[in-house]
This record gives structure tokens, sequence and C-alpha cells, in this order.
């Protein structure tokens, strides 16, 4: 039996903003008070894993080790079917870090062009498949932890559409849609998005 969360604290071990926010929002109907790492200080730990599931479990212990309480960590990523599956675990790191208005952030839309210029080299017949997946990671002070994985199944397109959601969205369009991620509200990218289908077998287990 998996041990629970209950209707305590909950630390949302990320430094993604758009992800604290879809975070914040599949967790609101469960009654958690979350915290985020970076309300609390807790530094950004190194990702050093190879896979979703090692990258998720090394930012969700730290935190927990950080702050005390048991915390929940997102590991996420696009891979291009014709990239082998790439970026995957490195999809955040194909983005520079810059400063944007004093800003730290990333240049998601430089990012966006390198995966489109591979894509480009492969000629005009491309396959465009790809998926987003998403590992969550919760982990207790004493080591306890559990997992659960999530994947949305689409493919890119190009230019990049849209202003909503955050990282890749303006060029993933979901399978059976038409519209970009960044083109769909939000209540409805929580109904098919990767995150979604993670936070799915989350509830399921953990307020289920
Ligand atoms: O590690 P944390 O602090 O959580 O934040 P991060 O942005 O570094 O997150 P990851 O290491 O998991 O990298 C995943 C990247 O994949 C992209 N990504 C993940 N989920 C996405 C989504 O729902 N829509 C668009 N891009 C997404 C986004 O660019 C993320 O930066
Ligand atoms: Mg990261």
């Amino acid at each position: 039996m998996t041990r629970r969360i209950g209707s305590g604290k909950l630390v949302i071990a990320t430094h993604n903003a758009g992800k604290l926010k879809e975070i914040s929002a599949l967790l609101a109907p469960y009654g958690v008070e979350c915290i985020s790492a970076g309300a609390l200080g807790l530094p950004e730990p190194e990702e050093t894993g190879t896979t979703f599931v090692e990258n998720a479990l090394i930012k969700a212990r730290a935190a927990a080790q950080g702050s005390g309480i048991v915390s929940l960590a997102d590991d996420s990523g696009l891979s291009v079917a014709a990239l082998d599956g790439r970026p995957g675990v490195y999809t955040a790191d194909w983005a520079e870090r810059q400063w944007f208005e004093g800003e730290p952030g990333r240049d998601w839309y430089m990012a966006m062009g390198k995966v489109e210029g591979l894509l480009a080299q492969q000629g005009p017949d491309v396959d465009r498949s790809a998926a987003f997946h998403c590992t969550l990671a919760l982990a207790w002070p004493d080591g306890e932890y559990a997992v659960y994985e999530g994947i949305a199944p689409g493919s890119l397109t190009w230019p990049p559409r849209g202003q909503l959601g955050f990282g890749y969205d303006p060029v993933f369009v979901p399978k059976g849609r038409e519209q970009t991620f960044a083109e769909i509200d939000s209540a409805e990218k929580h109904t098919i998005s990767h995150r979604a289908d993670a936070f799915a077998k989350l509830v399921a287990e953990q307020f289920g």
C-alpha cells in the first residue's frame, strides 16, 4: 500500500512557473496546501539523471530533504520520433538561459527552432510525430517515494502558434486536435496533457 500525502502541506519542487501553475490547478480539488520550492528558497538541484524517473526523484528528494515536508517533482519533456526521442530528458537544456527584462528565463523560441531545424534537415516528408512525457515523483523526508508517469501523443507544427501555456506548447498539436497546446485553454489542456495523464494516476492512488 502506497503512503498517502493526506491533506497537509506539499512542497511543489519545481522552479518553472508554467509547471507550478498547472500543478497547483491540478491539485486544487484535493485540499492540499501547496508551497513552491522557490517560496521556501530551496536550491535547484542539478538534473544528472538519464531518465525522467531519475530526474524527478532527484528533484523530489532534494526538496523533501531541504524542507522536511513531503515533496512533489515533475520531470517532463518532448520526445520527437524522427530525432530518436530527442530532446527527451534534455528538453529544458535545449533552451539557453537568458535574461528577459531583468528576469532569468530560457529561450523557448530558439529551442523550438532547433528542433524544427533538425527535422527540416530530414526533408519535407519527415515523420513529425512527437510525444510529451511527464513523470511525477513524490518523496517523503524519510526516503519513501512514489512515481507516476503520463504521456500525450501528437505531432509538431511550424511556425509556433498561440500564446497560452509555456515551453514548447506553441509547436505541439495533441493527437486528434488541430490547435496547438498554446491555443487550447488551460482547463482543456488539463484533460488531455501528459501532466494530466500522470496526475490521474497520482490522484487515483493518493486521493481515491
Ligand atoms: O526542473 P523544473 O524546475 O521542474 O523545471 P524545468 O523547466 O527545468 O523542467 P524539466 O527539467 O522537467 O524540463 C522539461 C521541459 O519540457 C518542457 N515541457 C514540459 N511540459 C511541458 C508542457 O506541458 N508544455 C510545454 N512544454 C513543456 C518545458 O520546456 C520544460 O522546461
Ligand atoms: Mg529542470
